[in-house]
């Protein structure tokens, strides 16, 4: 499992570790991984131009010492002072030392210009608010050169715990983090500034009940992935009911059955108006005529793709005392009261769009403060909220524990159909057994990954995403 953690918590962890070691030697430790991956970026360190933009805290003097490192291997190290009276003296004097030099603002444009490397030591973990308006032109000079970009513990200016950029902030091709993750190195749109993120060992260990971010990887999908056994039958395996699509989108109802069939539940029941597309398509499909209460033994619920302005199917499913997942129009039908009165778990997947209409924002905010907007969701519904996008969380109901990001998320899965295969994929976990925050994190891990396999570089239609998810399995199974 990959982890994040927020600020306070990284600054106690190294609080407690340097209390145990010689001064400096944590500031030493990120400085050498830093200068590694430096030298690592260049290939040719010797003759190298390398540029250290420096603020005026310690991730200046990560910079400074790291730079110092570069020159006594024969770079060509130039330190621009954003604040050259607060630099940091000791990173500042090896620098000089190993024969780097060290310059204002001014004229540092041109210097960035012409650079093969800049390493960005503006702000780090102390940063407040976005870049300031003298480090902006710099930012952007950055931005124009051919010089490769890395960023020392995060990229400056934007924000490390929640991943909102408010304003100019580096685009950096690496970010070189010491210790742990930062949420802001996972969630869009800061984890886009970040680049290629490269963690470095310091010793650090925050304690795990303060983890803020989760993201899980293969091993542990693997782990979670519910598995027939030998004695096992149909509704062992569970059941899952899909309550979808309308005579205007049948295609939402199908897809979505081809998502579950492939989630690990033993069989598919579907209830709607599209039960002939459903059956011509997926022959194995139970179909009922009557609503969700008539179908017989369901274990979880999906009630929502395509379903038009059927709230009445949408408020039968919610008072069924087995796992719901809510989607689609089914949150835009399903009343709060209802959601949040439920004894068995609930599990919205809304995209940005959706989130902003249940929380009554704009889009836009949604995406700029995915962490908030998850959060605040599962909240207010007391549901575990799956909130789609470029970077896919995962908020357990009440929205206070770690969220899961998850990292197989691709582009290519911007595509019509998609979230009705992934509601189908967790409805078919849930039903299998998996707590509704495994269900969802796994749908969507599983859903990312099939996404690249069957994209491969070229634009993908949903029914191939459903139809790649038996060769993700086998991927995480290995
Ligand atoms: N602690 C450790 O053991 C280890 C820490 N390590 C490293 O230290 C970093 C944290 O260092 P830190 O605490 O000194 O804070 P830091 O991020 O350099 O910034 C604070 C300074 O910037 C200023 N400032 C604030 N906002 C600003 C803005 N928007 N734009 C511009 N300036 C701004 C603010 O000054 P102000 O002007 O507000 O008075 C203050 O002086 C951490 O990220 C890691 O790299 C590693 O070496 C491993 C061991
Ligand atoms: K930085």
């Amino acid at each position: 499992m990959r982890t994040a953690y927020g600020v306070e918590t990284v600054r106690a962890a190294e609080r407690e570790l340097m209390a145990r070691l010689p001064d400096g030697a944590l500031m030493q430790r990120a400085a050498a991984g830093l200068a590694a991956a430096c030298a690592d970026l260049l290939g040719r360190v010797y003759g190298s131009r390398v540029v250290l933009l420096t603020g005026s805290g310690d991730n200046g003097g990560d910079a400074l010492y790291a730079g110092a490192r570069l020159a006594r291997r024969g770079a060509g190290v130039t330190a621009v002072l954003l604040s050259p009276e607060r630099a940091h003296a000791g990173g500042l004097a090896a620098l000089r030392r190993a024969g780097g030099r060290s310059v204002g603002v001014a004229g540092a444009e041109e210097l960035i210009e012409r650079a093969d490397l800049v390493v960005d030591g503006i702000v780090g973990i102390g940063g407040k608010g976005g870049l300031r308006p003298e480090a902006v032109p710099l930012a952007e000079a950055a931005e124009r050169s051919r010089a490769a970009v890395v960023a020392v513990d995060l990229p400056s200016g934007v924000d490390v715990e929640t991943g909102e950029v408010r304003g100019a902030a580096l685009r950096a091709d690496l970010t070189v983090t010491f210790g742990t993750h930062k949420p802001g190195l996972l969630i869009d749109p800061a984890r886009e500034y970040a680049g290629v993120v490269r963690l470095v060992d310091i010793g650090l260990a925050p304690p795990a009940d303060a983890t803020e971010l989760e993201a899980l990887q293969h091993a542990d999908v693997a782990r979670l992935l519910p598995l027939p056994s030998p004695e096992t039958d149909k509704y062992r395996r569970g059941v899952v009911g899909i309550a979808a699509g309308s005579a205007r989108y049948p295609g939402a109802a199908v897809l979505a059955v081809a998502g579950a069939l492939r989630g690990g539940a033993g069989a598919v029941r579907y209830v709607g108006p599209a039960g002939d597309a459903v059956i011509a398509r997926f022959p194995e499909t139970l179909v009922s005529d009557g609503g969700p209460k008539k179908a017989g033994r369901v274990q979880a619920w999906v009630v929502g793709p395509g379903a038009g302005d059927d709230a009445a199917t949408v408020a039968e499913v919610l008072a069924a005392d087995v796992p719901v997942l809510l989607d689609a129009d089914g949150l835009r039908l399903a009343h709060a009261d209802a959601v949040r009165g439920r004894t068995a778990p609930t599990l919205m997947t809304p995209h940005a769009g959706e989130a902003a209409a249940l929380l009554g924002i704009s889009r836009e905010e949604v995406e700029g403060a995915r962490l908030a907007s998850v959060r605040e969701l599962a909240g207010r519904y007391a549901a575990t909220v799956l909130l789609k996008g470029s970077t896919t969380l995962v908020a357990g109901a009440g929205g206070t524990g770690a969220v899961r990001v998850n990292p197989t998320g691709t582009g290519w899965l911007a595509t019509a159909g998609s979230g009705d295969v992934l509601s189908g994929l967790a409805g078919s976990l849930l039903a299998a057994g998996l707590p509704a925050l495994d269900a969802a994190s796994v749908a969507a891990y599983l859903h990312g990954l099939s996404a690249r396999f069957a994209a491969d570089g070229a634009p993908v239609g949903a029914h191939d995403v459903a139809e790649g998810i038996p060769g993700a399995w086998r991927d995480v199974r290995g």
